[in-house]
């Protein structure tokens, strides 16, 4: 569109504002204007696509796309804060466009729907100016989609325009306050699914959080993440994430974990100890959680330790640089053939000593075909992902409570497979990246309850001993890391030892 393509501050391209002649609201009608569409917003349309026709990853789907379209800068952070914070926000802008449309939602075109949301998002989340926000939609929905579809786009984006962004929310929320209903509300406006707002607040209640901290939380989920970066131990160390010429790394140190880093901008490929597998890119929960399990002591030998559910290897990567300064040695277990493999990748640059097997098989077999072998056992347990939300834009949107069902089943068969796999004073590490208490709590309980060879050990200790004294725990034996607490996923974690 633009000949110098660049962005502005605002998010409108440059050209674009020529193209209207006073950078301004243009008087041609929309359908009478001719250019091409902006490529941030055709990558974040196309994102949108496949993330509901194919059911796609947005963040598997969006970094190849920038990368093969030379989208790059401030179009490229333009495009994902467009593509992932309308995913994030469906809930809310839906509820907006509810009342600019004289029909329901679900009887629009998907394809206008998405742009219909995307056109909110840069009016009520991201304030990209309202001429740029609405003329840049209806180019790119006249190209993609028709000229009928670009004049509903116009006049829907346009009404929304008619109420200032920050009334939005008093508007679609006034029932659900008037009627008294927290959850419906917080629901609306945080963009949660109703069953999750509620799981959420149990969790935090469980944890011995307050309840009256969930609009954080909520909050929380729907802020960008931070790139956290994991410099491996005896691999990589602050150098390799500075400049040359540099005293300072580019990254600064993260709060809990030693081995964690934020890195300011959003581009860890560009460092090459990252390409090489020294340096990772990793949520400094995973780090913490990791870290805590390996600091729980065992009783006699530790030196044979087993990731049970290990795909794609971020915890196997850290586990086994660890191994590899204390004289250790990893296997790394999967069931997925094609997340084996990125396991092998993720483990290109340890020790080959510290790594003695990678391989694919159900986790719930260990157990019985290597009883005791392990000194430590991780189980890092496939779960619905509710703690992930901020890093998973449309996942709260796919997950449903019957997930629940099947997860709770095979977390409890991987539990107990893992505590038969490790030996007497061995440690089980469970963790999950959801802080629902049916994934974490429950299932300890329900395995713990049927068996008398494993007893809790304090996880918030060993968290302790690697975060320090001041992060915040509560004053159970398990760990529940919190986004709008600790600026972590909400990974959970309890350690057992087995009698
Ligand atoms: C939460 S992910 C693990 C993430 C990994 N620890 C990391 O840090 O990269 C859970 C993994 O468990 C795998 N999984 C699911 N069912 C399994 C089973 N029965 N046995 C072994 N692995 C399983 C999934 O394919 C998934 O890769």
């Amino acid at each position: 569109m633009s000949a110098d393509g660049r962005r502005d501050a605002r998010g409108r391209q440059r050209g674009a504002a020529r193209a209207h002649g006073d950078g301004h609201r243009s008087t041609a009608a929309p359908s009478q204007r001719r250019r091409g569409s902006d490529p941030a917003r055709t990558a974040a349309f196309d994102v949108l696509r496949q993330v509901d026709a194919s059911d796609a990853y947005a963040n598997l789907v969006l970094p190849p796309m920038l990368r093969d379209r030379r989208v790059t800068g401030r179009d490229a952070a333009f495009a994902t804060e467009l593509a992932y914070g309308t995913l994030r926000m469906r809930g809310y802008y839906d509820a907006v466009l509810a009342q600019c449309v004289d029909r329901d939602l679900d009887r629009i075109d998907p394809p206008v729907l998405d742009l219909l949301r995307m056109g909110a998002h840069q009016l009520l989340g991201m304030r990209v100016p309202q001429h740029a926000a609405v003329s840049e939609t209806v180019g790119l929905a006249r190209e993609r989609v028709g000229a009928g579809a670009a004049q509903f786009v116009n006049a829907v984006l346009r009404g929304i325009t008619r109420t200032p962004a920050d009334e939005w929310t008093s508007r679609v929320s006034a029932p659900s306050v008037e009627a008294g209903d927290d959850v419906a509300r917080l629901a609306v406006t945080q963009s949660h699914p109703a069953w999750v707002v509620r799981a959420l607040r149990e969790s935090l209640v469980a944890s011995g959080r307050d309840a009256s901290e969930l609009e954080d939380l909520l909050a929380a989920d729907n802020a960008a993440p931070r790139v956290t970066l994991v410099v491996r131990p005896g691999l990589a160390d602050e150098r390799d994430i500075t400049r040359p010429g540099r005293s300072e790394p580019d990254a600064s140190r993260g709060r809990w974990a030693p081995t964690a880093y934020v890195l300011p901008g959003s581009d860890p490929g560009a460092i090459p100890a990252v390409r090489d597998g020294r340096v990772g890119v990793q949520d400094e929960g995973s780090q913490l959680v990791t870290l805590a399990f390996l600091a729980a002591s065992v009783e006699g030998t530790d030196e044979r330790w087993l990731d049970l559910c290990a795909g794609p290897g971020g915890k196997a990567a850290l586990l086994a640089a660890v191994a590899g300064e204390r004289g250790a040695r990893i296997v790394a277990n999967e069931v997925q053939p094609h997340r084996t493999e990125l396991v092998h990748r993720s483990l290109g640059a340890v020790l080959a000593d510290a790594v003695e097997d990678v391989r694919t098989g159900d986790g719930r077999d260990v157990g019985r075909d290597e009883p005791a072998a392990y000194d430590r056992v991780l189980l890092d347990a496939p779960c619905t992902g509710l703690g992930a939300l901020r890093r998973r834009p449309e996942s709260r949107w796919r997950r449903t409570p019957q997930d629940l069902a099947a997860l709770t089943v095979l977390q409890r068969e991987l539990l107990d497979s893992a505590i038969d796999a490790v030996r007497p004073g061995g440690v089980v590490g469970y963790v999950t990246c959801s802080p629902h208490v049916a994934e974490t709590q429950v299932v300890v309980a329900d395995v713990l309850k049927a068996r008398d060879d494993v007893e809790r050990i304090d996880a918030a200790a060993a968290v302790r001993e690697v975060a320090g004294a001041d992060v915040p725990l509560g004053d159970r034996d398990d760990v529940q890391l919190w986004p709008h607490v600790h600026g972590t996923d909400a990974m959970h974690l309890t350690l057992l030892r087995r009698r």
